[in-house]
């Protein structure tokens, strides 16, 4: 698991470590390491660094004096490296080696960019670029390369523009949108959730000896593979369906008899051996799943070791009814779609506070905003920890990295969101595995990211055949599932 770090903790861990070592140390282990890497980039993309043209963004603070070094390194192989000042007071000692390696200023940005360094600001920027450096970001990036195409564009420790600590991107025209992020020490909030994600393109760690500095607990923290194969439960010569876990599944409605299917068809491709389906979908159901077990009712199914309750289900009284039992069974839930939206009024409160059992909901925006009054706004994290707090629930927000937000206050974004799951039905498909997931004994903050992981995996596969339909990521699932566990 990798953790992403708040700035002030950052910074406290440099501080330490700065104590211990000769002035202007890690500037040089960040500068060495961004060089290398602009290196790398430059050799892949044109074939050398020899007579490329490299154009640094230089702010006023120490992140700009990393790129002005690394643009010093570069200048030294022989490329061609400009520098653009944003700022009257620019880190001078970095400027100077700039210079002495051929480097030199320019007011805007030329024709041809081969590679941009935006050394704006770092961990140190507040809210939007100002109006100049916004203006120079969006001409360099307009800029042709030498091959004709846009040039590569390099953001030094987090993309300039962005919220370092809560991945929130105040204005994206006034933000950088880079190709690779080379940061340093530790990730930080924006690698990992909200639109600065996205803006950090790739993001390359570069170690300048912090991690063993950190002593606080990171903001959030993000799976990877080894994680996911980790938890995913596995079988034993002397399982049985019933001891692979129960799942049952109260969704859909006369209206959305799909939401059944499609819930179902998640819980299927989980690890439990056993689906129960509890709902006025039945026929559509025994006909395409005829493992699965059905009644028309949560009271008349058999036990379960965990429940799905609400994708399709609708908002009327017998859909209120059917949330009621399911929230009255002493096992994990997972609240999805339609049950959100039953909650929102308040009448569930009593029944919700009672639980000893894990409850999960899984949000959208607009449904976060039904439950907790508003939408989660732009920092993410924060909002989904408040809400399971609130609510002593694990909270899934949906959204391109998917956060995973546990009521003792840890947080975990998803890293393999896919545009392809923003379609209708795909959440459907989620609840189903999570509960399949929480019903096979996985601590319910570790199924839901899981459940994320496997379902952002399933929508890359699907997307790879085409546009995507909820049903091709039903389908996906059990390759997705076999690529994060083998
Ligand atoms: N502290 C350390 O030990 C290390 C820091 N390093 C680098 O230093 C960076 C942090 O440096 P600083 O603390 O000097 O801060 P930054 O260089 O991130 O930026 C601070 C400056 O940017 C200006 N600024 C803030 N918001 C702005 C905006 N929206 N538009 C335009 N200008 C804005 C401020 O006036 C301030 O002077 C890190 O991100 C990293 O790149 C690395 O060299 C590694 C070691």
């Amino acid at each position: 698991m990798k953790g992403a770090w708040r700035a002030a903790d950052i910074r406290a861990a440099e501080k330490t470590l700065m104590a211990k070592l000769p002035e202007g140390t890690l500037m040089q282990r960040a500068a060495a390491g961004l060089a290398r890497r602009c290196a790398g980039l430059l050799q892949d993309r044109y074939g050398g660094v020899y007579g490329r043209t490299v154009l640094v963004l230089a702010g006023s603070g120490d992140n700009g004096g990393d790129a002005m070094y690394a643009g010093a390194a570069l200048a030294r192989r022989g490329a061609d490296v400009r520098v653009i000042r944003l700022s009257d007071r620019i880190h001078g000692a970095s400027y100077r080696a700039l210079e002495a390696a051929g480097g030199r200023p320019l007011p805007g940005p030329p024709a041809r960019i081969d590679l941009v360094i935006d050394g704006i600001v770092g961990i140190g920027g507040r809210g939007a670029l100002r109006e100049r450096a916004a203006e120079v970001v969006g001409e360099a990036a307009a800029a042709t390369a030498s091959d004709g195409g846009s040039p590569v564009v390099v953001a030094v420790d987090v993309p300039s523009g962005v919220d370092v600590d809560t991945g929130d991107v105040p204005d994206a025209s006034a933000a950088v949108r880079a190709d690779v992020t080379v940061t340093f020490g530790a990730l930080k909030p924006a690698h990992v959730v909200g639109a600065a994600a996205v803006h950090s393109g790739l993001v390359d760690l570069v170690d300048i000896g912090l991690a063993e500095h950190l002593v606080t607990k990171p903001a959030v923290q993000v799976p990877d593979r080894t994680d996911i194969a980790g938890w995913w439960p596995s079988h034993g010569s002397t399982d049985d369906k019933y001891t692979r876990g129960v799942v049952g599944l109260a969704t859909g409605s006369d209206n959305y008899p799909g939401a059944a299917v499609l819930s179902v068809a998640g819980a299927l491709a989980g690890p439990t051996g056993y689906v129960r389906y509890a709902g006025t979908a039945a026929r559509e159901i025994r006909e395409r799943f005829p493992s699965v077990v059905c009644t028309d009712s949560v009271g008349s199914a058999g036990r379960a070791q965990a429940w799905v309750c609400g994708s399709g289900l609708g908002t009327d009284e017998r859909a209120a009814a059917e949330l009621r039992a399911v929230l009255a069974k002493p096992v994990p839930v997972i609240l999805d779609a339609d049950a959100l939206t039953l909650l929102a009024d308040g009448s569930m409160a009593r029944p919700l506070r009672e639980r000893e059992a894990a409850t999960v909901i899984t949000p959208h925006d607009r449904e976060f905003a039904r439950i907790a009054g508003a939408e989660p706004g732009g920092d993410r994290v924060e909002s989904a920890l408040q809400l399971a707090a609130q609510m002593n629930a694990v909270v899934l927000l949906k959204g391109d990295r998917t956060i995973v937000a546990a009521p003792d206050g840890t947080a975990f974004a998803n890293p393999t969101g896919s545009v392809a799951l923003a379609t209708a039905g795909t959440g459907d498909v989620l609840a189903g595995l999570l509960g399949s997931l929480l019903a096979a004994g996985l601590p319910a903050p570790h199924a839901a990211l899981a459940a994320a992981y496997v379902h952002g995996l399933a929508g890359r596969v699907a997307a790879g055949s085409g546009p995507v339909v909820s049903p091709d990521v039903a389908d996906a699932l059990r390759e997705a599932v076999v690529l994060a566990t083998r």
